[in-house]
């Protein structure tokens, strides 16, 4: 394999030349011997690149390993080498993907157009410096053709040829060289100028004003061509010399990386080091640069990856257009470095494909965002479960959005979602939710509880109905496409989101059990259609519990603040590896690592649907469900969280066990009664569960005087015969008008 080879002499990097690529054009070297042997530059700041084929080379660029290639150089041989090295594409991979395609032509032509305005701006100073040289130009025009009609270039030989002719004794010779004269060449400058000047008067009498500026400039401009200096050109600035982008080299990438402080690094780019090797040409790619640097022995992409902003330092470029990643075909040396020409954060965001138009189906990967070189990152949420971490303000509520919008259009999938923040950020999502809730509160979270306890309960059945099906319908015990399609087997893709799940964890009441439910529903749901998404912003033991975060499959952290938080979203040892969630600024909004969803780490970015956007798709999602008939639940309006199709009717229930003259009751009678009165629905109920049921009707327990079983006045919270009355009314009446409308 041919690599590409530069080392640092000494580690001033000022003295190299960082603005001409040094990738050194891979050339064949056949034999060992065709290596030109350098001697040792003593004092010499830079030994220039040096390629060799198949060999180690020391900054000499002299082999001192066995020539490995040497020793078998037959085809197969050879074959096998570069089978082994990666062979490098044929069409270059930003020609392949549309989207990088379009990046660098809008690169090229905003370079090209800046180019352009750069120069245009400066046409008067140029034009002015065109004028002012040429009276100079008028001049050189003037001697020269002198010259021309003197002919003085012929002068001196002439002469000679003149005295010749007189010492030889030839009379008419001399004569002839002596009238030899150029008359013609006055002639043709006299024509010339008669001509020019009558062109002139011309242009003067009869042409129209922009033709004679046109001549004039013409004029002027040749005259101000002749009179130039070559040593001052007229066009003298280079129009793109920012740092904005400034072209990556590999002294650039060397330089950055002697400056890491890694051992081995300075070991390999100091005298006597081997180098740091270039497996390829540092190439464009997307919006920008691309390297592909094999580290020297010993040294990791982790290693690099944990100093990225020591790295993006050297490079002199913003920390947010630095993104060492590995090769992930390659040795754990191999580092593809993409510096891209725009701050992460600052690129305009892509649209998120589904935005406009189109369905999503949960057995493949679904749009999420755009990794750190603007290619589309997609998850594929079946058959995993995902966690989004992150301090506040970072972008796990649009993270999570994105996915349930994703979700939504699928009609197939059945969504409960609840956020328990109570800022109602899922709430576009209500049209199409079966489940949802929003608060702060106990009765949001136990309504989420309750949820929770149906889809484990729900777990059973689906194990039951494919464990019953014939293998060849089955044949990994697994959800498929076919069987989520077959809606009566009733194993259609279950998603249920959790935002700010840190306030259902570290309930007092429901805390444990929810983290029960959840790490059940992840161990086992996974293979049943299940999908579990939890989000939150205080990951910590008792706010996540561990077995919840060391079964998720899929993790998205946005920043955090330190190492902790990092690995019990990203998983053990991240940080150490240097998948470091804590190096994103403030301004990283949606930008985190992700961690699953491919074979590597990844850098995503989700992408940005914003409320009006995700109203229209949810609008979208609604229809499709509507089509496939499977809008239910929530997004019809049944607001109930009950744990049977009984618990529907529980104003119903409820206003049955006011004994006569009752017109109030305290929470814990309602549920004893209820309990005893209908064992099976209402086993187990608490003041709590009860309030959950009855939020939703916009019924919530008040303070009730009453007298306890000693005949005491107290105070308790409990409800008023009246309130569920009036709920009985408003619920019987919206069915009523939802009727008509649907008729
Ligand atoms: N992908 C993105 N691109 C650009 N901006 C984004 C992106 N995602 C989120 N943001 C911005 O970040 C802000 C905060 O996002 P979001 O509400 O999702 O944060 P959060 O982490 O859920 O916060 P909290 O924990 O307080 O709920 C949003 O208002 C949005 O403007």
């Amino acid at each position: 394999m041919s690599t590409t080879t530069t080392a640092l002499g000494t580690p001033d990097p000022e003295e190299q030349d960082v603005n001409g690529s040094n990738v050194v054009p891979i050339r064949p070297a056949t034999t060992p011997d065709a290596v030109p042997a350098n001697t040792p530059a003593t004092g010499d700041p830079y030994i220039p690149p040096t390629i060799v084929e198949g060999e180690e080379v020391t900054d000499h660029g002299v082999s001192v390993d066995p020539p490995a290639v040497a020793e078998d150089r037959s085809l197969t041989a050879r074959i096998q080498g570069a089978v082994a090295g990666g062979q490098r594409p044929i069409i270059a991979p930003w020609l392949r993907s549309r989207d990088q395609f379009a990046a660098t032509a809008k690169w090229a032509a905003r370079n090209a157009a800046h180019t352009t305005a750069f120069h245009a701006v400066r046409c008067p100073v140029y034009a002015a410096k065109v004028a002012s040289r040429s009276p100079r130009g008028a001049w050189r025009l003037t001697v020269a053709t002198t010259q021309w009609v003197r002919d003085t270039e012929n002068k001196a030989l002439r002469e000679r040829a003149a005295t010749e002719a007189v010492i030889r004794g030839n009379p008419e010779l001399y004569l002839r060289i002596k009238h030899d004269k150029p008359t013609g060449r006055l002639l043709a400058v006299a024509a010339a100028s008669v001509a020019l000047t009558a062109g002139v008067l011309v242009l003067l009498g009869y042409a129209p004003w922009w033709a004679q500026w046109l001549g004039f400039g013409t004029i002027v401009g040749l005259l101000g061509w002749l009179g130039g200096n070559p040593d001052r050109p007229v066009v003298g600035g280079r129009a793109v010399v920012t740092t904005k982008a400034q072209k990556l080299t590999s002294d650039i990438v060397v330089r950055a990386l002697a400056a890491l402080g890694v051992a081995e690094i300075n070991k390999a780019v100091g005298k006597g080091g081997s180098g740091i090797t270039f497996p390829a040409p540092i190439s464009r790619e997307g919006n920008g640069w691309r390297a592909d640097v094999d580290l020297p022995y010993g040294v990791t992409v982790s290693d690099i990856l944990s100093r990225r902003a020591a790295l993006a330092s050297g490079l002199r470029r913003p920390l947010g257009c630095v993104w060492p990643e590995p090769a992930h075909d390659q040795h754990a040396g191999r580092m593809v470095l993409f510096v891209s020409d725009v701050d992460m954060s600052q690129a305009k965001p892509k649209p998120w494909p589904l935005a406009r138009t189109g369905a999503a189906d949960l057995f493949k990967a679904v749009p999420f965002g755009t990794d750190q070189r603007g290619r589309p990152v997609g998850v594929d949420l079946m058959y995993s479960n995902m966690l989004i971490g992150a301090m506040p303000g970072a972008g796990k509520t649009f993270a999570l959005r994105v996915l349930l919008l994703a979700a939504a259009l699928d009609p197939t999938a059945e969504l409960r979602l609840f956020e328990l923040k109570g800022s109602g950020d899922l709430s576009t999502l209500e049209p199409v939710a079966y489940h949802y809730a929003s608060g702060p509160d106990d009765e949001t979270i136990e309504q989420t509880v309750v949820s929770l306890r149906e889809v484990y309960k729900d777990l059973e059945r689906r194990a039951k109905t494919i464990s019953k099906l014939p293998r060849a319908q089955c044949p990994e015990n697994k959800v498929t496409k076919e069987l989520a399609a077959n809606r009566k087997l009733g194993l259609f893709p279950l998603v249920v989101a959790i935002d700010e799940c840190q306030e259902l964890f570290s309930h007092p009441e429901f805390g444990k059990e929810a983290g029960e439910l959840c790490t059940a529903i992840i161990k086992r749901g996974r293979a049943l259609g299940v999908i579990l998404l939890l989000a939150t912003q205080r990951p910590d033991k008792t706010s996540l519990p561990t077995a919840v975060s060391a079964n998720v499959g899929v993790r998205f952290c946005l920043r955090v603040m330190g190492q902790l938080e990092n690995d019990m979203i990203l998983g053990t040892s991240m940080y150490q590896n240097g998948i470091r969630a804590t190096t994103f600024t403030p301004k990283d909004k949606g930008i985190g690592y992700m961690v699953g969803a491919a074979d590597e780490p990844q850098i995503a970015r989700s992408a940005y649907i914003d409320n009006p956007t995700a109203e229209k798709i949810v609008l979208r999602a609604r229809a499709l469900r509507e089509q496939a008939g499977t809008l239910a639940g929530h997004a019809i309006g049944d607001v109930s969280l009950a744990e049977d199709t009984a618990r529907a009717n529980i104003l119903d229930d409820i206003a049955g066990i006011y004994a006569a003259g009752e017109d109030r009751l305290w929470s814990e009678v309602v549920a004893a009664r209820l309990a005893q009165q209908y064992p099976d629905t209402y086993q187990g109920a608490t003041p709590n569960s009860i309030a959950a049921a009855l939020k939703p009707y916009g019924i919530t327990p008040r303070q009730v005087p009453m007298r306890d079983e000693n005949g005491e006045e107290r105070n308790r919270r409990g409800y008023r015969l009246d309130d569920i009355a009036d709920a009985i009314l408003a619920t019987r009446r919206a069915s009523t008008e939802r009727n008509h409308a649907e008729s």
